[in-house]
């Protein structure tokens, strides 16, 4: 079986790869029956020569492979019929702008897989690029901070080398004693708080910092079951929640009043309450001053986030009163961070991370019969339609 490195086409142009050089190296000796080749890319963040120096064949015309294996979006143009295709579609949300793109993916007989759609028995995601959104999610919430009260000026993570550089630059940052809220148990979040504990920030359980005011900077961690209630006053269920969030109520208030700085690195699923609304934002007690939307729902759940915003400009200020976009430092707007391509910042790490959990997670599959049923639930099309997991788009497809 070939698999394909394909280079990447979309605009912007994105530098991350699904495989690393070294990553693919060991991809070739965990299984020997697979081979591998290298589309020719000048944006890609390892360079050619890098993938030639491991003995990997790099050239202008992979469509004699097998797999395609990408990141972003395959322009219609650039698919090749009767193949195997791993990107990120952004499809199964029936995302009106790439409509066509599945419409030619199922006219060319292509087999789709989305990273998205790569999950285990329970539903999970086994693949992304979270922890790497939420490393430089709270790195960018942080900069802003410096940057807006004039504390230290932290450089951008695209001109750092690497995540190792991300951190030694923290090294030399010391906060004021704010109080820091994370949302989420998830990737996302496990990447903010890898942050927050190499600044050596201290966490605190959320009962604490509901009631103390502390002499250093600290942070508490919250997940479903803290900012939201239910409106019966019987005692929630996390599972539950996932699946049926209505008769929820938020419970974030409490944890606004006392927090300075947001970072937001939950999920938002579909009915669920939101964390804060405009109306919160207004109280006269809302003390949050910085939100570093990691999750960014545009306009919904945690309101100041009222547009997503560029790496080249990635903050803004929302002014409460007016609930309009002011200047990132104006006088009483909440500050806010809410980059949607955030690990695109970190495309060295991010793409050595990815390939080591798809050579744990997915190459398998191709050699082992699909025993776990990886790449029977991921994927999407099959024989030029949908297949049953994905059905629910065919009126999607249809353009209805
Ligand atoms: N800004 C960016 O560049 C960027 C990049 C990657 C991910 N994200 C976003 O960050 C968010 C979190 O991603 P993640 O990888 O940490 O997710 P994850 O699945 O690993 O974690 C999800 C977290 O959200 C909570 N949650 C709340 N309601 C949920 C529900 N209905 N279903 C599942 N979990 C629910 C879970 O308890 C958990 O804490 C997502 O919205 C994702 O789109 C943003």
């Amino acid at each position: 079986m070939k698999f394909a490195i394909i280079k990447e086409r979309k605009n912007p142009p994105d530098r991350r790869v699904v495989f690393s050089p070294e990553t693919l190296a060991e991809a070739r000796k965990r299984f020997p029956d697979a081979e591998f080749v290298i589309e020719s890319s000048d944006i890609r963040v390892f360079t050619d020569e890098a993938y030639r120096k491991y003995g990997f064949e790099v050239t202008d015309d992979v469509s004699d492979a097998d797999v395609m294996i990408g990141v972003k979006e395959v322009p219609i143009d650039f698919l090749v019929a009767n193949k195997d295709y791993f990107f990120f579609s952004h499809t199964i949300k029936k995302q009106p702008y790439n409509r066509e793109l599945l419409k030619a993916i199922l006219n060319n007989n292509i087999r789709l897989y989305d990273h998205e759609t790569i999950v285990g028995p329970n539903g999970y995601r086994l693949i992304g690029f979270g922890r790497y959104a939420g490393l430089v999610g709270a790195y960018n919430g942080i900069r802003a901070l410096g940057i807006r009260d004039g504390l230290f000026h932290l450089p951008k993570v695209e001109t750092l080398a690497d995540l190792h550089e991300v951190k030694e630059v923290l090294d030399q940052v010391q906060l004021p004693n704010i109080k820091i809220l994370l949302s989420g148990t998830g990737k996302v979040a496990n990447g903010a708080q890898e942050i927050l504990d190499h600044m050596g920030i201290k966490e605190v359980s959320d009962a604490l910092y509901l009631t103390s005011e502390f002499t250093e900077p600290v942070y508490c961690r919250v997940d479903v079951m803290e900012y939201a209630k239910r409106t019966d006053g019987k005692v929630g269920e996390r599972l539950a929640f996932y699946d049926d969030p209505t008769g929820y109520e938020s419970n974030f208030m409490p944890y606004a009043k006392l927090t300075d700085f947001f970072i937001a690195g939950h999920f938002y699923g579909n009915n669920a309450p939101y964390l804060f609304t405009r109306e919160d934002a207004r109280h006269p007690d809302f003390r949050i001053n910085l939100v570093a939307d990691i999750s960014c729902d545009i306009d919904g759940p945690v309101a100041s986030t009222i547009r997503s915003s560029t790496i080249e400009d990635p903050f803004y200020g929302y002014d409460p009163i007016s609930e309009t976009e002011v200047a990132f430092d104006a006088k009483g707007a909440i500050t806010v961070m809410a980059v949607d391509n955030l690990p695109c910042e970190l495309p060295k790490d991010a793409s050595e991370g990815f390939g080591e959990t798809f050579i744990d997670h997915v190459l398998p599959s191709f050699f082992d019969n699909d025993e776990k049923e990886i790449l029977k639930r991921a994927k999407i099309t099959e024989n030029g339609k949908l297949t049953e997991r994905f059905s629910y788009l065919q009126d999607y497809v249809e353009g209805k």
